[in-house]
């Protein structure tokens, strides 16, 4: 028993010959009275709330995970043992010999113990925290007696931000002194503090990983994280589909590898554009800007993907327009189909809408997130059908890409597939379709690697499939497959009254694309318009409003600009459709007076030459009193 710890017991306050930290250390405990005979136990976690403690503390133990047993092997077979503590001394994790780990729990040297200076007096651990710093407390150093028979060594162990989370201590028996422990004790500390802060970086780059994917999600366009070697580290659903590959095919690889058919790349220190074909030869644009270190290190690059202006397919900025009741009636099932996982059958003559609908489907989904997938089979010959949709495997056939190449499924897998035509589907293709609904898995054309896949089937026809299934052209059980909702896309001609939506809509949209400023609408032109038969249905009024808006000459399109076949059609009237636009022209004049008179029924009246009675009855018969 070392003299100066009795004196300083006994009530002396500097004795020599102790370390200024012990010294101090003894101070604290003897203010906060500490007994030094025995320590009375209270602080002990029973089982559970030791669990709990580790949860809470569950990156500093398992930053320490691989610590302890590594600093361990260095001492095994010494008696000894080696200790992972918390911020607030609570032993968490124990490794040690054996004898030595028996001989350790008389003192409560043990998982739950509480070994802060406040607690046990002066101790490697407690006064490792209170000093904030590594610390030896050997044999009678300690404060308490009945710890006179350890030497311990401690390193606190901090957080990136600097804090104390914890403590790494050695223990064994007093007299087998040992001048590396410390270091060695110091050495642990760090390498626990260096896989935290691992952890913490690696956390980080998740958040900034996911966070880059939902950006990307909820772009419109293609978008694209390259590296400063040229490696793609990201790239949207959107961005793939543009480049007619997988996300997982693109990620991981370079810029080289994955453009094919790379016009030009320009990669440098100063710019990093590229210009590239796709395998259909539409040409893709991409803007990029570098990212670089605060020091002005190129890192790489971040930029978005497009279609050149030239090749913007239209239908991809388009929205459902038209509010009547029948348009309001198909918008309802759709939304009511796009909410559950089934698939859709839209019919209706050519030009009424179904790709719109098939797209209004996908984004109300909760699949908007993933890839929209359209094909036309009607547009591509048979025998490519099939390769198209399923992809091949390379050497397939003669031709076939090297790597071969994923079809339409693939490509839309986790998101839609429009299948447009779907009637011109060939016999064969309709069994492999058949075949893949009922399993969700597909199989490239001369591959064995079955690939699963999440797809939703829209499926579009102009002609009756029904009849199709009568005379054997269409399998019966792929037409219940794929009618699961139907939805018949009335004619223009039986929605006349959405032209009022659809016209403006459509001049908005061709002064758009054609950089011309917004031109006006002529009222005088609807008598013409919804007198027309619209064989071609949408698609044929918005050829001619395009066309209309690319020859006008004025800041209004007129009747004038009508194409000839719609001007002549009004003199050709039946007398029926003559009474329904003189009506038409009724109501119109009326909206232009009221117009002209900002609203006031008596001068408006006096303009058209009616009475005010017969002009309030005209404004309740045609729906226009607000
Ligand atoms: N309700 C609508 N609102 C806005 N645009 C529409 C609407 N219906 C059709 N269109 C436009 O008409 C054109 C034809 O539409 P879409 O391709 O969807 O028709 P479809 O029925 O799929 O035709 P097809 O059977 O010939 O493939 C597109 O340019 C589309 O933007």
């Amino acid at each position: 028993m070392s003299e100066q710890w009795r004196r300083f017991i006994a009530g002396e306050n500097t004795v020599s010959g102790v370390e200024p930290i012990i010294l101090r250390s003894w101070q604290r405990s003897r203010e906060r009275r500490v007994n030094y005979r025995l320590v009375k136990d209270t602080d002990i976690l029973p089982a559970p709330l030791l669990r709990e403690r580790c949860q809470a503390q569950e990156s500093l133990v398992q930053a320490a995970e691989q610590v302890l047993p590594y600093i361990y092997r260095l001492l095994q077979g010494q008696n000894y043992m080696v200790i992972l503590c918390d911020f607030e001394g609570y032993i968490l994790k124990v490794v040690g010999d054996p004898p030595f780990l028996t001989r350790a729990q008389q003192v409560q040297l043990s998982p739950g113990a509480n070994w802060r200076e406040d607690v046990r007096g002066t101790n490697a651990i407690g006064t490792s925290i209170s000093e904030g710093t590594a610390v030896k407390v050997l044999g009678w150093e300690h404060y308490v007696q009945e710890n006179h028979f350890l030497s311990c060594w401690a390193a606190p162990v901090r957080n990136p931000q600097g804090k104390i989370v914890g403590v790494l201590d050695i223990s064994g028996e007093s007299g087998q002194r040992n001048s590396r422990f410390l270091e060695i004790a110091l050495i642990g500390a760090k390498m626990i503090e260096q896989n935290l802060l691992l952890a913490e970086l690696q956390k980080e780059a998740a958040i900034s990983q996911r966070g880059l994917q939902l950006a990307g999600a909820m772009l419109r366009q293609g978008f694209i994280v390259i590296d400063n070697k040229g490696v793609i580290k990201e790239i949207n659903q959107q961005g793939a589909q543009l480049l007619g590959k997988r996300r997982e095919e693109i990620i991981g690889n370079t810029v080289g590898d994955v453009f094919d058919n790379t016009k030009s790349i320009l990669f440098s220190h100063k710019r990093l554009d590229l210009q590239f074909e796709d395998n259909a030869g539409k040409e893709i644009d991409s803007r990029l800007i570098r990212v670089t270190s605060p020091e002005g290190r190129l890192l790489g690059s971040v930029g978005v993907l497009n279609l050149t202006r030239a090749n913007v397919d239209p239908i991809e900025s388009s929205c459902w327009v038209g509010n009547c009741a029948k348009s309001k009636q198909v918008l309802d099932i759709a939304a009511r189909a796009a909410a559950v996982n089934v698939s859709v059958l839209l019919q209706g003559e050519s030009g009424t809408g179904k790709e719109v609908i098939a797209r209004y489907i996908h984004q109300l989904s909760d699949r908007r997130e993933g890839p929209f997938v359209a094909l036309n089979c009607a547009a591509l010959p048979p025998n490519l059908i099939e390769s198209e949709l399923f992809g091949y495997a390379e050497g397939a056939f003669t031709g076939a890409k090297k790597g071969g190449q994923p079809g339409k499924f693939e490509l839309a897998d986790g998101g839609t597939i429009f299948l447009d035509e779907i009637g011109d589907m060939p016999a064969n293709v309709q069994v492999a379709l058949l075949r893949l609904l009922q399993e969700r898995e597909v199989c490239r054309i001369g591959d064995h690697k079955v690939r699963k896949i999440n797809v939703r089937v829209i499926a579009a026809t102009h002609k009756d499939l029904e009849k199709l299934v009568k005379t054997g052209l269409f399998r019966l059980d792929l037409y219940y497959r794929l009618k699961v909702v139907t939805i018949n896309l009335p004619p223009l001609r039986e929605r006349i009254e959405d032209i009022y939506d659809l016209v403006p809509y459509f001049v908005s949209k061709a002064c758009q694309n054609m950089g011309k400023p917004l031109l006006e609408v002529d009222r005088e032109i609807y008598p013409y318009l919804l007198a027309y038969h619209w064989p071609g249905n949408v698609r044929e009024l918005e050829n001619i409003i395009t066309g209309m808006v690319a020859l006008a000459g004025g800041p209004q399109i007129t009747v004038a600009d009508l194409p000839p076949e719609l001007r002549q059609n009004l003199f050709c009237s039946t007398k029926v459709e003559e009474g329904a636009l003189l009506e038409e022209k009724t109501r119109l004049a009326i909206i232009e007076a009221l117009q002209k008179t900002k609203g006031k029924i008596a001068p408006a009246a006096r303009l058209l030459g009616m009475g005010r009675t017969t002009l309030y009855r005209k404004l309740k018969e045609y729906n226009l009193l607000k």
